[in-house]
């Protein structure tokens, strides 16, 4: 760690500005020292290596270079946290400061180098601020008063001799304590005058962002604490060109000391009941910041009358900590936050104080937003960085490289401050007290100290003299009148509550009937959401039912389709058959009306076809506008809820508002009322505000899904309630066009039937002329068989010689009768053909008449085909029911018309009949006999 160690090239060197050197006089910049400890047991412990090069292990004024090599690193990492500064290359950095102090540098040589010259300053009337910063376990203690452990230990016993010996560990305080009262006393002989100075001390502790006064012991008594609350506040104080401000402390203790030792016992007192614990980083790590002020009041050397005032502040900072490193938890966690964000406020202040170069009272406007006040530590140190006080900042920090990341930022900080200007004041202008006020305070104390004395020692146990207690007595009657004042205060105070509780008992019923209101909107959204349920259950059971009409619908358009080509392709054959025995007019008739049958119901389908689009072009879009417009109103409906309750929120606003601003206008500066009542505010008022802001955000989401959820069932619903109307219409229109198609098939039915009359009365008569030309043709045959027996007789009685020429005659007659007999047969053939057409043709009649009874009975006969009839389709679909598509059909039909639909769809497939001769078989024809 020596200067042969340090990296001689790639020097970045922070930024300073500072030509002056410490105890200047004139505008000064904060001075910066850094002190460096060796390792502690811990470091030595984690074997965390050495990262610091400093330029001499005892002390460096003349080079004051410090650089942060972290190169033993195992990774080489860059430094992620440090500034521009950073050595890209070599990975490490340097900064530049005032002095330098290693680990050689005891704390003689500190106070000598450091100190001094501003002990000096303050000795010539100037402010003077020497200010420990660094992190947790540096030695930031151990500057400034000595080592905790002796402090606490045996600090006492090393000075009560009044003797000057100092153990080695003693700190800049005791140091200062004994340098000054060497000094005065030495002037003091010299100049033998007993009124040449005055010095008074106090100590202040800031925990947890609160004042404390260590050297008040009842400062832990609340009630009393209550009565010497301690207050920071500003004084202005225009001395010359400056406006300068101080910072002074209301109700803080200042006791007089008259030697060292004294100061020492008040030093003892305020450590003593200093805030410390152990952390892990530190045995005895302070937990709050400290500032030892010895206030000196000194005899001007311009006018004997007047005394020069300056002040010391002594400033011991609570060490900032990696809570993870520190292991701080709970109370120490708490404590641990606190102090790193008083100290990141300081950070803050150095870091605007260093852009600008400048200090707090220069007349530059960018300077009037530092942030003295947002930390009660800087607003304690406002004097002491960027104002009137000459200052030194000691940065403490650990050569180890486990704390590199706080030792930068130490370093970071340290520069910074650097930059920073103070405007140092010599306290003849402005801190100066007449010897007479000052001699007259004094002399009242004294007498008081001496009458309580004397009337002590002349009477057994505690006594005043008579003026003491006078006094007492008019302290006593002061402060029953400040009672008085206090209680008439709480009257008004009552008054304001109550004011407050109508106020808090007016939003309460605000937020009482916007709760009311989201009940009842949550009651509505209830409602909604159950009829949207029923309403889906509605649909989802009409939409089952819509889709098996539209199965069975389509099943049976096939099916008539179907059957409908069977049957022409059935019929022509017939009327080919028809043709095909020359009866030609007949038959075209019959093909003519068919034709026209089946044409008519081709056009009939089409017109069921275009109808069914023509409703889907014309009536969905005027059921969609229908559906925007319900929508649009509900949309309204929604913004002027909302409407509502923001209007609700804001009135609620603006009451909390008047509330607030009629209890900050009030005259009242009691800040525990008022923090009382703000907090009252924020319990009562805040709390349900922000819960009534939280239920209106949540009812609002909810309100927004439910009706974007009912928004969609409603439109699902829309479409399909449009569908299963253009289905419904289209079922009507359908079964008017099937109502008039039937009759149209009834009548050409009619027609075919008094064709087929007509068709039966001629084959009756054709059959007539037969059965009389068989009955000619057997009795002609009687009549020949009769003639064979005359034959056969006259052959019998004839001779012999005619017998061959008379055998002839007989084979003769024989082939004669034979061809008869077969054409007897044939005959009787066609006629059996002709009646099993005839039959044929009645069936179809029949079936074509849908006259039930016959149709029954024949159905069952019927082969493959017939069998495809839509009810039994329909049953196949759904076997638990007989007709349950029928059924389903009936509930969107009405009843006549569902009547003709179940007649059609059973009677239709009966126009077919392939018991029919198939087209080719020719019917036989009867030749007439020839004999
Ligand atoms: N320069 C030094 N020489 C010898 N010992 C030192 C030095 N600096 C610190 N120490 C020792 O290190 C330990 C921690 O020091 P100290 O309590 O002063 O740290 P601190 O910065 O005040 O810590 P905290 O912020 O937690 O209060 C003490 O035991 C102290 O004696």
């Amino acid at each position: 760690m020596s200067s042969s160690q340090r990296q001689p090239v790639s020097r970045s060197i922070s930024p300073s500005s500072s030509t002056n050197s410490i105890g200047s006089s004139s505008s000064s910049n904060i001075q910066v020292v850094v002190r460096c400890r060796g390792r502690n047991e811990k470091e030595v412990a984690a074997k965390s290596p050495i990262v610091i090069d400093l330029p001499n292990d005892r002390y460096s004024i003349i080079d004051p270079y410090i650089t942060i090599n972290p190169s033993n690193s195992p990774h080489n990492t860059s430094i992620s946290n440090s500034s521009s500064l950073l050595d890209e290359f070599n990975n490490y950095k340097t900064f530049k400061v005032d002095q330098i102090y290693g680990p050689q540098a005891d704390q003689d040589l500190v106070f000598e180098k450091v100190v001094s010259p501003l002990f000096n300053d303050f000795l010539m009337g100037y402010n003077v601020t020497v200010l420990a910063y660094g992190q947790t376990g540096t030695g930031k203690t151990y500057t400034m008063c000595g080592n905790p452990e002796e402090l606490n230990q045996n600090y006492n016993e090393e000075f009560e001799d009044g003797g000057l010996e100092f153990n080695d560990n003693v700190g800049i305080i005791p140091r200062v304590l004994v340098e000054l009262f060497k000094k005065l006393n030495r002037n003091k002989d010299f100049e033998d005058n007993d009124d040449d100075f005055l010095v008074k001390c106090s100590f202040l502790e800031l925990y947890n962002e609160d004042l404390r006064d260590l050297l008040d012991d009842d400062s832990e008594d609340n009630l009393k604490n209550l009565k010497r609350k301690l207050r920071i506040y500003e004084v202005n104080n225009e001395s010359g060109n400056t406006n300068k401000k101080s910072i002074m402390i209301q109700n803080l203790n200042e006791e007089y000391i008259n030697n060292f030792n004294q100061g020492f016992k008040i030093l003892k007192r305020g450590l003593k009941k200093r805030k410390t614990a152990s952390t892990k980083l530190n045995n005895f790590s302070s937990r709050s910041h400290t500032i030892f002020t010895i206030n000196l009041f000194k005899k001007s050397k311009v006018n004997g009358e007047l005394f020069k005032i300056s002040k010391m502040n002594l400033v011991d900072l609570a060490g900032s900590e990696n809570i993870n490193k520190s292991g701080a938890i709970n109370q120490r966690a708490k404590e641990a936050g606190s102090i790193n964000q008083s100290l990141l406020t300081l950070g803050r202040v150095i870091n605007i104080l260093s852009e600008f170069g400048g200090n707090s009272n220069t007349n530059n406007n960018n300077l009037n937003h530092i942030p003295y006040r947002e930390s009660k530590l800087t607003r304690l140190l406002q004097d002491s960085i960027g104002g009137s006080t000459k200052t030194t900042l000691i940065a403490t920090i650990s050569p180890a490289k486990i704390n590199l990341e706080e030792t930068l930022s130490t370093l970071d900080y340290a520069c910074k401050a650097k930059n920073i200007k103070n405007l140092p004041i010599n306290g003849q202008d402005s801190d100066l007290i007449m010897k007479k006020i000052l001699v007259k305070n004094l002399s009242n104390e004294l007498i008081r100290v001496n009458l309580d004395l004397q009337s002590t020692r002349s009477k057994n146990g505690i006594f005043l003299n008579e003026e003491n207690y006078h006094e007492l007595i008019e302290n006593s009657n002061n402060l029953s009148a400040n009672i008085k004042e206090i209680k008439d205060e709480n009257i008004l105070l009552k008054l304001k509550l109550k004011k407050f509780d109508a106020i808090t008992l007016n939003n309460q019923k605000s937020i009482k009937s916007l709760s009311q209101e989201i009940d009842e909107l949550k009651k509505s959204n209830n409602q909604l959401s159950l009829e949207n349920t029923q309403l889906q259950t509605r649909l989802h059971s009409n939409t089952s039912k819509l889709n098996q009409f539209n199965d069975s619908f389509s099943q049976f358009m096939n099916i008539l389709n179907e059957n409908l080509s069977l049957s022409f392709n059935s019929i022509e054959p017939i009327l080919t058959n028809f043709n095909d025995r020359k009866d030609s007019t007949t038959s075209n008739q019959l093909l003519k009306s068919f034709q026209n049958f089946k044409l008519n119901l081709i056009e009939k389908l089409t017109t069921i076809k275009l109808n069914l689009n023509e409703l889907s072009t014309t009536d969905l879009p005027s059921i969609l506008i229908e559906f925007k417009q319900l929508f649009k109103s509900l949309n309204e409906t929604f913004v002027s809820y909302a409407t509502h309750f923001e209007r609700n929120i804001t009135q609620l606003k603006q009451n909390n508002h008047q509330l607030l601003s009629y209890i900050k206008d009030s005259s009242y500066d009691r800040s525990g009322i008022d923090t009382q009542i703000e907090q009252l505010i924020k319990e009562k008022v805040s709390g349900q505000l922000s819960q009534l802001q939280h239920d209106f955000k949540t009812n609002l989401i909810s309100l927004m899904n439910d009706h974007h959820k009912s928004y969609d069932s409603f439109l699902n619903d829309s479409i399909k309630t449009i569908n299963q109307q253009v289905i419904e219409n289209e079922n009507k229109k359908l079964l008017t066009t099937s109502t008039n198609w039937f009759n149209d098939s009834i009548n050409s039915i009619n027609h075919l039937q008094e064709d087929y009359k007509l068709i039966s009365s001629k084959i009756d008569h054709r059959s007539l002329i037969e059965d009389s030309k068989i009955n000619s043709i057997i009795k002609l045959q009687d009549h020949n068989i009769q003639d064979l027996n005359k034959v056969m007789h006259l052959l019998n009685k004839d001779d012999k010689n005619h017998d061959d020429s008379i055998s002839k005659e007989i084979m003769n007659l024989t082939k004669f009768n034979n061809s008869m007999l077969l054409s007897n047969d044939n005959l009787k053939n066609v006629i059996v053909d002709v009646n099993k057409n005839l039959t044929t043709i009645k069936n179809i009649d029949k079936s074509s008449m849908g006259y039930t009874s016959t149709s029954t009975s024949t159905s069952t006969s019927r082969n493959a085909r017939s069998s495809l009839s839509p009810a039994r389709i329909t049953k196949q679909s759904s076997p638990k029911n007989s007709q349950p598509s029928n059924n389903n059909n009936q509930k969107s039909i009405s009843s006549p018309t569902k009547e003709n639909m179940k007649l059609i769809s059973s009677k239709i497939p009966k126009l077919v009949n392939t018991d029919l001769p198939p087209p080719q078989k020719k019917r036989k024809i009867l030749h007439p006999i020839n004999h």
